[in-house]
């Protein structure tokens, strides 16, 4: 059952399908009274009002049946969209060319035929227009009655206010859903995959506007950079899936070990990158403290012997950086000390002015 229905969504233009199926439904449904009302009191046969009746409420039905079970939904409906314009020439022709409903009734079919098709499709719709006003022609003769009395004008009142009614409601739902893709596509773009963390191109922008604020506001922040150590062994020792799972799990912990205002990513491969605003390096620590601490405790299940640990490093926002990368590259030498150092550990990068490098006070020995 949801194989089937995986496979139906799959199929092109099936939601387009069901966007057409209410204006059709309803259009056609008040468009019957438009054509009724001239045809009334004329000796028609039975028949011409049998087939007006199946085609205004039986063939919407039958239309989206049909274009559902296709394999190619949309070029179903494009051909209902075509045949629309045949039947709508016949009851132009049928009704003798009458002013406002002939004129409602090609002005409705040239939008349909525009938003399932564009220019193209108005084109091949009006030339299916006049091969319906010749059946009918064939059938009935020529007429031509174009007067439009007061009945004829009450019969097209349905259509005139129900049809953008309906055309209105579905642009509007269609505007809302565009709007909902739109924004699962922004998120997409930003978000890594496995971790839900930034991705490396959009926490790079972050950086970028945090170093200019903190230029620009003289104000305080840090850059911190995460390795998990050893993680090749991980790999080797308890396969891809489990190191996945590791990634994985490390950047939970980030997410719930940080402040709100925190702006955490995944820089590639098993390494992690956070901007902490209004954070000076010894807050920074302390926040990434707790954070060690936490995948430090971290057990599988699937590798109970394996123990996570982390290296970091750390540098505040100092004004006389040239730029972001600049600030990056201190926290990349901060990184590569605690890995010198001997791994699981914080390590804070030298203020430019000392030199020095300063170590995590719980390092541990
Ligand atoms: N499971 C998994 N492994 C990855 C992924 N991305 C990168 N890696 C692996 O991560 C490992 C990173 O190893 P290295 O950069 O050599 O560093 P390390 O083994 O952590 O050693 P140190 O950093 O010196 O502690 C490589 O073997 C990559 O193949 C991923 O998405 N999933």
């Amino acid at each position: 059952m949801n194989e089937r229905r995986s496979r139906n969504s799959a199929k092109p233009g099936l939601s387009f399908v069901r966007r057409a199926f209410l204006p059709r439904a309803i259009g056609l449904a008040v468009g019957f009274f438009a054509v009724a009302g001239v045809l009334w009191g004329r000796a028609e046969p039975l028949w011409l009002w049998g087939l007006l009746a199946l085609y205004c409420y039986v063939w919407p039905l039958v239309a989206y049946r049909i274009a559902i079970r296709s394999a190619a939904p949309y070029a179903a409906e494009q051909r209902h969209v075509l045949l629309d314009s045949l039947m709508g020439g016949f009851w132009i022709a049928t009704i003798q060319f009458n002013v406002l409903p002939t004129v409602m009734l090609l002005s409705m079919l040239a939008m349909n035929n525009t938003a399932t098709g564009g220019a193209r499709f108005v084109g091949l719709g009006f030339l299916l227009q006049l091969v319906g006003m010749g059946l009918s022609v064939l059938l009935f003769g020529f007429g031509f009655s174009p007067q439009t009395t007061q009945q004829h004008v009450y019969a097209c009142i349905p259509m005139l206010v129900v049809h953008p009614l309906t055309i209105g409601l579905v642009l509007y739902r269609l505007a809302i859903q565009l709007g909902k893709h739109k924004k699962a596509l922004r998120e997409l773009s930003r978000t890594d995959s496995l971790t839900r963390l930034f991705n490396r191109g959009y926490w790079k922008d972050c950086l970028q506007i945090e170093f200019d604020h903190c230029r620009q506001a003289r104000q305080m922040a840090s850059l911190a950079l995460i390795d998990v150590d050893n993680f090749k062994a991980t790999n080797d020792q308890h396969g891809h899936v489990t190191g996945d799972s590791v990634l994985r799990t490390v950047g939970e912990r980030i997410r719930q070990s940080l402040r709100s205002e925190d702006l955490a990513g995944r820089y590639g491969g098993d390494e992690f990158c956070i901007v902490l605003p209004h954070a000076d390096p010894a807050l920074a620590q302390e926040i990434l403290e707790r954070l060690r601490g936490e995948v430090a405790g971290l057990r599988f299940a699937e590798a109970p012997d394996l123990r996570v640990s982390l290296s970091i490093g750390v540098a505040g926002f100092d004004p006389r950086l040239a730029d972001a990368t600049a600030w990056l590259r201190a926290a990349d030498h901060a990184l590569y000390e605690a890995k010198r150092l001997g791994r699981n550990r914080i390590v804070l990068a030298p203020a430019e002015d000392d030199g020095t490098v300063r170590m995590s006070d719980s390092a541990p020995a």
